[in-house]
Order: C-alpha cells, then structure tokens, then sequence
C-alpha cells in the first residue's frame, strides 16, 4: 500500500506529504510541450489554457456554501477538481482522521501486541490555512480580448505545468497568499517578466513566503533567472508598502532550466535575511532554504507527544537523529510541560547548512548541551557503535524513504532504552519497525497526527522498548 492513503495517491511531493527536499516544486517532471500550456508561447500568445477559475473567499466551510455535492462537514474548493493539493477536501474532517487512524493500524498489522498503546490521532481544532511556506510559480498568457499578457498565479493543475490562477487556498497562510498575489500585481508596474519555461526567458520564476507561526515575521523570496533585478529598491518599497507585515525579502538567482525551484545565490534586498519564530518556546531562525516543518501548530502537538514519549529524566544521552535544524533535539534538550529535557543531545544531518542552522539555534537559545554533525545518520551511529559510545535515547525523524539497515543494526548494537521514531511516511515506518520487532525490540505506543489535513498524508509516532 503507498504510503498516502486512498485511491488519487499520485506522487506529488510539495503541497502535501512535506518534502524532506523544501526547494522542489510540486509539478510533475516536464512532460512533451504540445502538453504545456497555460503561459506565452515564443510569440508571447498562450496556446489553449482554460479560463482562471477564482476561488472563494469565505474558505469554503460547506454550512454557508451553495454548492449541493460537499458533503457536511466537508469543505469547498473551486479549484479542488484541478488542483490535486488536496485529494481529500470532499471528506469530512472527522471522517479524514478516522480513516488516517484506521489506515496507519493497518500498517502496522502483526506489529502490534495486545499491551502496544494506539492512541487517538491528533487533528487540529481548524485544519485550514495552516502552510506557514507558501510558493507560486508566475507564467504569461496572452489574454485575447485585452490584447495584452496576463500573468497567472497560483498552483500548478493536478498532473500538468499549467498554472491555475487562484486568489486563495484552504491550506496556505492567506498573509503569505495576499503577498504572492500583490506581487503579480507589482510586475507590470516594474515592468517584471515572468518567466517562461520553454524558451528559458523571462526574469521572475517563482516567489516563496514564509510566515512565522508565533512572531508574525514574515520572509519573501523572490527566485529571478537573471543576478541583475534593476528596480529592485522600489518593488521592495512598494511590496513592503502594501504588506507592512514582511521583515525580510530575499533575491535569490536561479539561472538553471530546472523543476528545482532554488538556486544557489542569494542576496538580501531587505532586513536580515531571515525569520525567527518559536516553536514549543524555543526561537528558530529560518532562511529561505532551511528545512522547516510547514505545519507550526501540529509540529508543536508531534515535538511535545515524542518528548513526551522519550520519557527524560534529566541524566540521559540523547540522539537526535535526521535532525534538520535542530528543533526536536533543541525542544528535548530543554524539555516540555516541567519535564527536564536530557542531559546531553547528539544531532546528526547530512546537510551542513541545516547543520550550521541547528548550532545557530542552539547558541541563539542558550542551550549548551546540544551539539550536532554534519555526516550521514548512517555512518555516524556505525562509528558511535564500533566506538560503544553511550547512548539512551535514540529519537529519529528520517525522510520519507525511511531509514536504513545500517542505520537501524547500529541501533540495535547501541541498544537505547528507547527509541522514538517520528515519521512522515508510516509505510517505510512500519518496515523499518519490523526489522526491530525481529531483533527484540516491541512497539509500546503509538501517537499518529495529523500533519497534513485534506491531503491523504498522515504522520506517526511510534515508541519502541527492548523486550
Ligand atoms: C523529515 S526531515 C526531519 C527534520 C527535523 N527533524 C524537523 O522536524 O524539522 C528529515 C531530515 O533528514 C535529513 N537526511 C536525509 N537523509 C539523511 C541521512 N542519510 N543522514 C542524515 N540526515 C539525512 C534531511 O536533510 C532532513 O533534514
């Protein structure tokens, strides 16, 4: 069974099911051009994208909404039949937790003993407008009748590269979307193109906002083709004008004809360059590029639960494994709700920017017993086995591929009291856990929250002891 539960589980990484990877685009990979439309052709005319269909602006609850096929409880979106980003909008809230519930017991079938503890998912009290990262890619089309280009926002069509022009969405934070859609407005005044994928011209491609979930500080991103962004003082001014909330903007050069919305350069056009924001109490500072999770309120619900899980006392070693930026090995360094956190905390990533971010953190924070290495999760617990370095608590967090046999065999020769696994993907959670179960190990609880409301998604924490 995929991972994503349901029958539409197409593989989208990037709305849903977050990305390990934050700078991918949520389009398939470029199929044949006779399929891609939807933006200027060489001679600037648009070749047959269908007419922007609007979204409305109530967020769609079906109690006020005139359409009679959303079910009650449901929601409405309308553009959900071409979007794709949310495959389980027609279902009930209620009934989406239920079958979230159902589907990751189902996983874990044969896994589970009669004294495992399978707790209740946790879903949110408002499953709307709760992506703190918006992106939308900005393309050309000739409108016919105004005899001039248009440019469209938005998202791209389930399956396709045509951008569906939309002025809100139930899952994005609708600050982050008023700004994507201000700058759509700002591009002719600045004479900005869009640009345009088939013949590599243009200047802007994509722009990013993020929000920060407790601070309100707000981050754009504007991803050019080209380094030169003449007029870029006076967009800033006007940008911040209309949205006094953005503290930072970012150019950032992406000059490769790619899918992968990034590039390498950046250069700060306003503020510092980056956001703080707080999750669990702690500060975080986040640049456009670090791994954030795009969800702030559940992520506090599944950091608090997996401490919770771990079950510190004060005195032990605890590893933070695929620890991104630092956050979980931060929060249990410190510990929640008048737990004392651990004694010492071990982060390890491979990427070395979110490694310099997580000791960032860590100073920024005040915190002394957590120190992180860049090195691949893998090889360092094979070392730190070979070693017998002490360890008492292993939390990890993988990608959604899972772990590794060699990550999961040093565990075993480590031998923790306890093992807390978060993952995104409770497909390769469960086939990682067996590998543990027939080592000895058993499941004594399991926690699955609610990460992703309205997309087939579901996160899932599992807490593993020696038998
Ligand atoms: C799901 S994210 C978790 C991040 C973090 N725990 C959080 O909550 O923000 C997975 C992380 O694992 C990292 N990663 C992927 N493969 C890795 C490997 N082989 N070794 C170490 N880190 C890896 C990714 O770069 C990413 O930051």
């Amino acid at each position: 069974m995929d991972a994503r539960f349901g029958k539409n589980n197409l593989d989208k990484p990037g709305k849903s099911g977050e990305p390990s990877d934050a700078s991918r685009s949520n389009k398939p990979n470029r199929p044949n051009k006779s399929n891609r439309s939807g933006k200027a052709s060489k001679s600037g005319k648009s070749t047959k994208f269908a007419k922007a269909a609007p979204v409305r602006r109530d967020g769609g609850l079906r109690a006020g909404c005139a359409r009679g096929s959303v079910a009650p409880g449901a929601f409405f979106c309308p553009i959900d039949s071409k979007c794709g980003g949310c495959e389980w909008l027609a279902v009930p809230y209620a009934e989406q937790l239920k079958r979230k519930q159902h589907e990751v017991e189902g996983l874990f079938d044969g896994l589970l003993d009669s004294e495992t503890a399978v707790r209740p998912i946790l879903g949110m009290d408002d499953p709307r407008y709760y992506r703190n990262k918006v992106v939308s890619p900005y393309v050309g089309i000739w409108d016919k009748k105004a005899r001039q280009m248009r440019v469209l926002c938005g998202m791209y069509e389930r399956g396709t590269h045509r951008v569906i022009d939309s002025d809100e969405c139930l899952l994005e934070n609708r600050e982050a979307k008023r700004i994507i859609l201000t700058i759509r407005d700002l591009m002719r005044r600045f004479r900005i193109e869009p640009y345009d994928e088939d013949t590599d011209e243009g200047f802007l491609r994509h722009v990013q906002v993020r929000v920060g979930h407790t601070s309100g500080e707000i981050m754009v991103t504007v991803v050019t083709r080209e380094d030169q962004f003449p007029g870029a003082k006076g967009f800033v001014r006007a940008l911040r004008e209309k949205h006094p909330s953005i503290t930072t903007v970012v150019q950032n050069v992406n000059a490769r004809q790619t899918n992968v919305i990034l590039g390498d350069k950046e250069r700060t056009l306003f503020g510092p360059g980056f956001i703080l924001d707080e999750l669990c109490g702690l500060s975080f500072r986040i640049s456009s590029k670090s791994f954030y999770q795009v969800n702030s309120t559940q992520t506090e619900v599944l950091y608090c639960r997996a401490i919770e899980m771990a079950k510190l006392a004060g005195t032990e070693v605890l590893m933070d494994a695929y620890c991104g930026t630092g956050t979980i090995g931060l929060v249990a360094a410190r510990g929640v709700d008048g737990n004392p956190g651990a004694a010492r905390v071990i982060g390890v990533e491979e990427r070395p920017d979110a490694v310099a971010d997580a000791r960032n953190n860590a100073r920024h924070n005040g915190i002394k017993r957590a120190e992180f290495v860049a090195a691949d999760a893998g090889e360092y617990m094979h070392r730190m086995a070979d070693e017998g370095a002490p360890l008492d608590v292993l939390m990890m967090d993988p990608p959604r591929a899972g772990s590794t046999p060699e990550f999961l065999k040093a565990a075993c020769e480590l031998a923790p009291k306890r093992i807390v696994y978060i993952s995104c993907n409770p497909q390769t959670q469960a086939r990682d856990a067996a590998f543990l179960v027939e080592r000895g190990w058993r499941i004594v609880e399991m926690q699955p929250v609610d990460m992703f409301p309205h997309t087939s998604h579901a996160e899932n924490i599992i807490l593993l002891e020696r038998r």
